[in-house]
C-alpha cells in the first residue's frame, strides 16, 4: 500500500490556494436572494448578470494568488481567464447548490432556479452536473484547487505557451490527488471522478451563451465585462 503523505512545499501551496479560495468567496447571498423571494426572469436574468459580473472580478483576484500565474505571457493569462471563466461560474454554482440548508430549502432554491427563465432544454444537463458535484462532498480544499485546476487548463483557445501553464497545473493536480487519497481512502477513484467532472464543466461552457440568449424574455441586456467573458451580443 503506498504511503501517501503531503510534503511541505505542498502543504505551503495549498493554504496559499485556500486562502485566496476562502478570502475571494462569493457570499452565498445568490442563494439567499432566490429564497428570499419569487423574481420574474427579467430580475432573475439581472440578478444572474450582476452576479456573474462580480463572480469574475473575484475570479481574477483568485487567480492573482495562484503561484506563477503572473509571470506567465500577459495574453495567456487573459486567455486562461477568458477560457475558465464560465467553467468557473458553474462550479461554483453547483458549489452553491450542493451546500446542505435547513430542511425544504434546497427543493424551493431548485424549484425559483428551474422557473428562473431558463430554457427548459438546459435544465437537465446543468442540475445533473449540479448533482453528481454534490453527490462527491467535496471539501474546501478540494473546490479551491479543482477551481485552480479548471484556470491552469493548457488547452484553452489562444494559449500560446502551453507547457509553461501545464508547469503551474501540474503540482496542483499531484496535491488534488494526494489529498483525495488522504480524505477519502475508501473512494480510490474519487480523484479520477473529480477530473470527470472537469469534463462535464466543459459541456456546459458550450450550452452557457444559448442559455442566455433564450432566458424567457425580451431586450437580453449584458454587461460589457460578460460581452467580454460570455460569448454574447
Ligand atoms: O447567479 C447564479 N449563479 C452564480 C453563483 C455564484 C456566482 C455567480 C453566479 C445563477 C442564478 C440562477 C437563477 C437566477 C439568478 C441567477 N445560478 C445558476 C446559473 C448560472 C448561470 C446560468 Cl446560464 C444558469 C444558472 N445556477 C445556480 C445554482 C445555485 F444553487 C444558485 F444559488 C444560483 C445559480
Amino acid at each position: 500500500k503506498e504511503k501517501v503523505e503531503i510534503t511541505k512545499e505542498q502543504q505551503a501551496l495549498m493554504k496559499v490556494i485556500a486562502d485566496a479560495y476562502n478570502r475571494h468567496q462569493i457570499p452565498q447571498d445568490v442563494a439567499k436572494k432566490l429564497l428570499q423571494d419569487q423574481y420574474s426572469a427579467e430580475e432573475n436574468f439581472l440578478l444572474l448578470t450582476e452576479m456573474a459580473t462580480s463572480q469574475v472580478q473575484v475570479l481574477v483576484e483568485f487567480t492573482k494568488n495562484i503561484p506563477g500565474f503572473l509571470s506567465l505571457n500577459h495574453e495567456d493569462q487573459i486567455a486562461l481567464l477568458k477560457g475558465s471563466a464560465v467553467e468557473a461560474m458553474f462550479l461554483r454554482s453547483a458549489q452553491v447548490f450542493s451546500k446542505k440548508m435547513p430542511n425544504g430549502h434546497n427543493e424551493v432554491l431548485e424549484d425559483r432556479i428551474r422557473r428562473s427563465g431558463i430554457s427548459e432544454e438546459f435544465m437537465t444537463p446543468m442540475f445533473n452536473f449540479y448533482k453528481s458535484i454534490g453527490v462527491l462532498h467535496m471539501v474546501q480544499e478540494e473546490q479551491a484547487l479543482l477551481t485552480a485546476i479548471t484556470i491552469l487548463t493548457p488547452d484553452r483557445p489562444y494559449v500560446k505557451d502551453q507547457q509553461a501553464v501545464e508547469r503551474l497545473q501540474e503540482p496542483m493536480l499531484d496535491l488534488l490527488r494526494k489529498l483525495c487519497v488522504l480524505q477519502h481512502p475508501q473512494k480510490p477513484q474519487y480523484f479520477a471522478c473529480l477530473l470527470g467532472r472537469l469534463t462535464e464543466l466543459r459541456t456546459l461552457n458550450y450550452y452557457h451563451a444559448e442559455m442566455l440568449t433564450s432566458w424567457r424574455m425580451n431586450d437580453h441586456k449584458f454587461t460589457p465585462l460578460l460581452c467580454e467573458i460570455w460569448d454574447v451580443e
